[in-house]
């Protein structure tokens, strides 16, 4: 459970929020929406704990959180499969998650991408593998700023699909200009 209330975040004179209350249930789908430069980045920014909200609260019955930042934030002379080994915890041997992994990757990236540096993958190719090792990171709760820009509609709706089939009973809250994603979301929609 992660819950919000009366927050508020200025920079500067500049007020981004205010009196923002709303909470997230495990197991629960949120889509954030909201105009640009309404301060999607910056709540989920407050949330992980990387910026701090002038006045409210955030609670969290759980502080471990995973992310999609706008950015990728890969290691790029490293590939697919071992930027998501770096997110895998311990508690398995390597062998058995490299193979969940490569598992993983495989269902949303070509076979032969897997092995390559991140360097030389096209925009979209290392959009899913920042999701992918969101979405394996063990977690309480996925926060994704975008995680869809840049990705065809076929990509799309097809890593839409297998977010919420790797959800795992965590909140997932995620941050879109698209009504459908909204709608896949089950609708649930916080407006900022
Ligand atoms: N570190 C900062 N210092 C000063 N102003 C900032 C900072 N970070 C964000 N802002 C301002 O806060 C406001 C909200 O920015 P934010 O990136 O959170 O919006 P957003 O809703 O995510 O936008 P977009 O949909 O374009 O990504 C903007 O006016 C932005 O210029």
């Amino acid at each position: 459970m992660i819950e919000i209330r009366h927050l508020e975040k200025r920079f500067g004179e500049t007020e981004v929020f205010s009196n923002l209350n709303f909470r997230l249930e495990d197991g629960g789908r949120y889509c954030l929406m909201g105009a640009s430069g309404r301060g999607k980045t910056t709540l989920l920014r407050c949330i992980l704990g990387l910026e701090k909200p002038d006045t409210g609260e955030i609670m969290k019955s759980d502080p471990n959180l995973s992310a999609v930042f706008q950015e990728d934030r890969l290691v790029e002379f490293l590939s697919p499969v071992d930027n998501v080994l770096l997110a895998l915890s311990g508690g398995r041997s390597r062998a058995e998650r490299k193979a969940l992994a490569v598992r993983a990757l495989a269902e949303i990236l070509p076979q032969d991408c897997l092995y390559q540096p991140c360097r030389e993958l096209s925009g979209g190719m290392r959009r899913r593998v920042a999701v992918c090792r969101a979405m394996l990171a063990e977690s309480s709760a996925v926060l994704m700023d975008e995680p869809f820009s840049g990705l065809d509609e076929d990509n799309h709706s097809r890593l839409l699909q297998w977010v919420l089939r790797e959800q795992r009973g965590r909140i997932l809250l995620l941050s879109s200009h698209d009504p459908e994603d909204a709608e896949a979301l089950g609708g649930n929609v916080i407006t900022i």
